[in-house]
This record gives structure tokens, sequence and C-alpha cells, in this order.
């Protein structure tokens, strides 16, 4: 039997349209937007309300230093690459990571994809120019279209529709791989010892080594293997089109509160994150974990803001704070920040950002991130919260499982001519898949001295 709506749900999932709204699209017809609208309110909902609150519980253990989550995925996911492989290889990716980060830690590793949904895009610039040529910029396949044409940049809402399509077929197949065998602790590791026997990578093979070990030791010991071969993996995207993700908020039956269920999570961005701005006011109102990026320029007093609007209860796990604060900046902006919410003694998981605070372009031109800044800001972040006493809870990185060139160094060692080899980002530059396992044994090296 389905619950009502509590009193007042409803007409507060529409308060965010009286609010300051930023980065949303100029569409150009609200009839068809309307139209939209109410054809994605019709459609399944593509999460249920009840894995949310599984979330909910084990980001609340993350913030107590019990669990470590691992959230990672494209920057901007694209309708042509939501392909079997292109969903393989990142699961692949991070189910390896997580393995690695798992012995790090000796906690268990919370998988979330930035996938399923990661199609849109706020930016620096409304406009993009190209040998003079001026059009509006490219914000993501749920807006318009990458190539650089005029009809192609005129914002579709029908490309709504086609973003939750995209994000059905490809959370199914999420879900397909990691309960069906896919997942397989055994196989994920063989997939490890494969990696560390590559010369580049073989400063790496005494910790594979030592996974080895504690396998064979679990082993000796009688640990059931079966109950391995699948993983909870949960899905996210930064909440930033408004107009997608009402129609997609649900009343829970089972409490009569709401829930966005077009992923488990959701988070607001650096951009969007206005105390008094549509964004924080409408995930305040669903019951969904949910994050805030926090960028170098943020106070302790707005950090204490989002708290209060975003986790009046202090429900453990239902805030996020993911900071991204620059390799440079972050040993200075984040202890202050750490210091005042720790004071307060309310819940709030922390988690590493450390892409969008190091983004450069190549004196080649090209948008791209240093493995060694990327590095460094995970290391700082460890340093901040082991000098405050905080919790580090987690990391948020832009990656693939694929072999791009797009960020620089590694083992591997791309340079600025490298770069050009393999570019294929449309907005940020991700790690490639051996950049993102060479980081994960870095961090659980990390985990392990700290
Ligand atoms: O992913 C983050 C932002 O959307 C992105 O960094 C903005 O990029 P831009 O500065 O190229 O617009
Ligand atoms: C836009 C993004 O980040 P931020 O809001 O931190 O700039 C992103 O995560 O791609
Ligand atoms: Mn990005």
């Amino acid at each position: 039997m389905s619950t009502a709506p509590e009193p007042g749900v409803l007409a507060g999932l529409e308060a965010w349209r009286d609010l300051p709204r930023r980065h949303q699209p100029t569409w150009p017809d609200d009839e068809a937007l309307g139209r939209v609208g109410t054809e994605l309110a019709s459609l399944p909902p593509l999460v249920f309300a009840g894995e949310a609150d599984v979330l909910t519980a084990r980001l609340g253990a993350a913030g107590r230093g019990e669990a470590f989550l691992l959230q990672g995925g494209d920057c901007a996911e694209t309708f042509a690459e939501a392909t079997a492989d292109n969903i393989r290889n990142k699961i692949k990716t991070i189910l390896q990571m997580a393995v690695v980060l798992t012995y790090g830690g000796s906690l268990p590793v919370i998988k979330m994809g930035r996938m399923a949904g990661q199609y849109a895009k706020p930016r620096s610039s409304d406009e993009e120019t190209r040998d003079g040529v001026t059009l509006p910029a490219y914000r993501g396949d749920a807006v318009n279209a990458y190539d650089f044409t005029s009809d192609c940049r005129v914002p579709d809402p029908r490309r709504l529709v086609e973003a939750y399509h995209r994000s059905a077929a490809t959370l199914n197949l999420i879900r397909a791989f990691t309960t069906g065998g896919f997942a397989d602790l055994r196989r994920v590791h063989e997939w490890n010892r494969g990696f560390t026997a590559n010369p580049a990578y073989a400063r790496y093979e005494e910790v594979a080594g030592e996974i080895d070990r504690a396998m064979r030791f679990m082993a000796a010991c009688g640990a059931d293997f079966d109950a391995l071969r699948t993983v909870e993996f949960f899905a996210s995207h930064e909440a930033l089109l408004l107009d997608y993700e009402r129609p997609l908020t649900r009343i829970d039956s089972r409490t009569g509160t709401a829930y966005d269920c077009s992923a488990h999570f959701l988070w607001i961005g650096e951009r969007t994150r206005q105390i008094d701005g549509a964004h924080v006011d409408f995930l305040s109102r669903v019951r969904n974990p949910v994050g805030v990026k926090l960028g170098p320029t943020t106070t302790a007093d707005d950090a204490l803001a989002l708290m209060d609007k975003l986790n009046p209860n202090d429900v453990p796990g239902r805030l996020t704070f993911i900071t991204r604060m620059g390799a440079g900046r972050i040993r200075e902006t984040l202890p202050p920040l750490l210091e005042k919410v720790t004071a307060s003694g309310r819940p709030v998981t922390w988690v590493c950002d450390p892409m969008h605070g190091n983004t450069i372009t190549s004196a080649s031109g090209f948008k791209t991130r240093r493995f060694d800044d990327v590095l460094d800001e995970v290391r700082g972040f460890f340093e901040a919260h082991r000098s405050v006493g905080s919790v580090p809870a987690g990391l948020h990185v832009e990656l693939t499982g694929d072999d791009v060139t797009e960020v620089l160094g590694g083992s591997e060692a791309i340079d600025d001519d490298g770069l050009a080899r393999r570019y294929e980002t449309l907005v940020d530059p991700r790690l490639n898949h051996q950049q993102s396992l060479e980081m994960a044994f870095l961090v659980a090296e990390m985990i392990r001295s700290s």
C-alpha cells in the first residue's frame, strides 16, 4: 500500500522554480520542455529509495572511518560512448582500484560510478569561439551536441529523454556486471596481477604480492569466495539540470518522502552551491545521500550553512563534502574548514576530488592535469585530516577504463606531445586505465603510512 506524501512535500519540490538557478540551458521552446517533463515523470524510476538509504548508511560509516568511498567515471558521459565495452572497462577499472584500496585501508570500499546520468556540464563560458565563429558552449549530451554547428549547439529537451534511456541501459549493464560474476574478487585480483606484471609497474608488485598472500590465507581458512562474486555498486551524477531531476523525483511509497530516483547519490557542483540558490533548495528536499563540491574559496561558514540546510537532522551519511582545492592550496585552505566543521560535532563525510583544482592548459593547447599534482592533492588531503583529527573518507576521480592520453605523467610518462595521441574527452581530462590503477596503488601506500 502506498503512503501519501507528507504535507508540503509536493509544493516544496517546486520551490526551486522561483530561486536563482545558474548553469541552466536556455531551452528554446517551453512547451516542448513541458512535454518532456511529463514524459519523464511517467517513466519508471532508475533506482529504488531503499537503495539510496543503504548508501546513506554506507557513507555514514565512511564518515566515521569505517569504510572508504571510491567514486569515479567520466567528466561527461556521452551517448555515443554508452557502449558495452566502455561500461565494462570503467567498471573493471573501478573494481580493480577498489581491491587495492580495500587492502591498503583494511576497510570496505564503497564503489560508486560517475555513471548512468553524468550527461550535463556547467561551463566557464556560455559560448565557444573557433576560427572567428562563436556558438553556444557544449553543455553535455543531455542538452546539446558537441559538433560545432549552430544546429547542434541549440539545447534540445528531447535529449533529456535520451539521457534517461541511456542511463537506464547503463545502469542495467552495471547491475548485470556487478551481480552476475564479473566482479568476482578472484578475477579482479588476477587483473591486478596482470597489471603489475608489466615492468613499467613493477614497483607495485610488492603490494599485489601481499594481496595474493592475503587471498591464499583466506582460502586456507575456508573463506567463502563464492560470497565475494558480487558487489554493491552505486550510480551518481551532478544534479545540474533541475528540469531532469524534478520529474525523476518520486514519493517513496514506504515513507511518503521524496527521493530523486535518477541516481543513488547526487551532488551539487562548485558553481551551483549558492546557499539561497535553486540547486541547494532542491536537494534539501530529497532524501538521497547528497554531496557538495567545495572549492578553495569556501569559508567555514559556507560549509556550516550548507550543513544546516542540507542535513538539519544530522543524519550520518546524508551529506558528503567533496573538496577540490588544488594541490598548491589544499594544505592552507582545507584545515580551517575541517577544524570548524569538526568542532561543531556534526556528521560530514569528507571526500577528495583531486582533479578539478588541478586543471591546466598544456603548451600544445590541451586541457589537461598533471598526474603528480593529482597525487599531491590526495597527499595534502590525508595530511590535512591527520593534522585536524578528522576522517579522510574517500576519493572522487575523473577516469576512464580506456588507454586515452589526457592526463600528463604516470609511469608511462605521457608528455605534452603524447596528449595528441588519444585525447578523447569532450570536457575534462580523465586518468586512463593504467593511471587509475597506479593512483590506487599509490593511495593505498599513503593510507598505510598515514
Ligand atoms: O567538469 C567541470 C566543469 O564542467 C568544467 O571543468 C568546465 O570546463 P570549462 O572551463 O572548459 O567550461
Ligand atoms: C563540474 C565538476 O566539478 P566542480 O563542480 O568541482 O567544478 C565535475 O565534477 O565535473
Ligand atoms: Mn569535470
